[in-house]
């Protein structure tokens, strides 16, 4: 059970890199359950706040409490192993392995060394846990499919999948509409509407559609700062996100 009201609490994290301050004195809260997604034009620090918080590096100052435990200097290994799981924007599958395979390997297949077969008669629970972890991101039936032959959209779901196979309690999730189609976004939003109430959702997400469709609550940075966060309908209503989104990249508003 939770030993605090709080999945996350970032508490005024900055961090610079070289002289660069890519974030400044950002905090932010996210209840159990919540689902939260930042948005900001290109540069606005998003990444760098998700990385901070995943523990890629150590911030600058601020501090981080995950779970009710202050993870400030936890390396992102510990992070994981109290339940926080992240996707990356760039493709961590084992290409030549199937999907099934994938999502069996993440499931904690220690004993996976090239003889999926044979392990899989000891452990029949465990592909019966991978079918509905495939299911659930929409990829019933791609199983036996190599991940090189899957499309770009069916890699992100499986990674999603990976991911879910973790059994977060703090799933985050880095622009995991990168390249997609606009029939794969809307499938991706409905996923992500669809995923348990329990997995507290952090999403970074270029694409304001999927953004605004998927959090209960928003935050919009700008050169490094929390700027504004509120409901999905309070940012799609304000003024102020409307003017940095048009003096930033437009494509971004899209
Ligand atoms: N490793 C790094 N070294 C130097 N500067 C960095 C590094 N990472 C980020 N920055 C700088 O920090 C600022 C914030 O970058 P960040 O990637 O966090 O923004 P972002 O909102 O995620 O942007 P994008 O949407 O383009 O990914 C930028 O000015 C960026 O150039």
């Amino acid at each position: 059970m939770p030993d605090s009201t709080h999945a996350l609490r970032a508490l005024d994290v900055s961090k610079t890199f070289g002289g660069v301050r890519a974030i400044k004195g950002v905090s932010l809260d996210i209840a159990w359950g919540e689902r939260i997604s930042v948005i900001g034009t290109n540069g606005a620090g998003k990444s760098t706040l998700f990385n901070a918080i995943a523990g890629v590096f150590p911030v600058t100052s601020g501090t981080i409490e995950l779970f009710g435990e202050d993870a400030t200097r936890l390396p992102t290994a510990a992070r994981a192993k109290r339940g926080l799981a992240r996707t990356f924007q760039t493709s961590r599958l084992f290409e030549g392995l199937t999907s099934a395979e994938n999502v069996y390997v993440a499931l904690g297949g220690t004993e996976f060394s090239g003889h999926l077969l044979r392990s899989s008669r000891r452990t029949p629970e465990r592909w019966l846990r991978v079918e509905e972890l495939l299911d659930r991101v929409g990829l019933s039936g791609r199983g036996p499919m190599i991940v090189a032959d899957l499309s770009h959209g069916e890699q992100r779901q499986l990674e999603l999948a990976m991911a879910l196979a973790l059994q977060p309690k703090l799933l985050m999730l880095d622009e995991p509409a990168a390249g997609f189609s606009p029939a794969e976004r809307q499938h991706l939003s409905a996923l992500l509407r669809d995923l348990p109430r329990d997995i507290t959702l952090l999403l970074i997400e270029h694409d304001m559609d999927i953004a605004l469709a998927v959090a209960d609550r928003v935050v919009v940075m700008h050169d490094g700062e929390k700027i504004l966060e509120g409901s999905p309908a309070d940012i799609r209503a304000s003024e102020r996100v409307r003017e940095i989104y048009l003096g930033g990249s437009i494509d971004d508003a899209a």
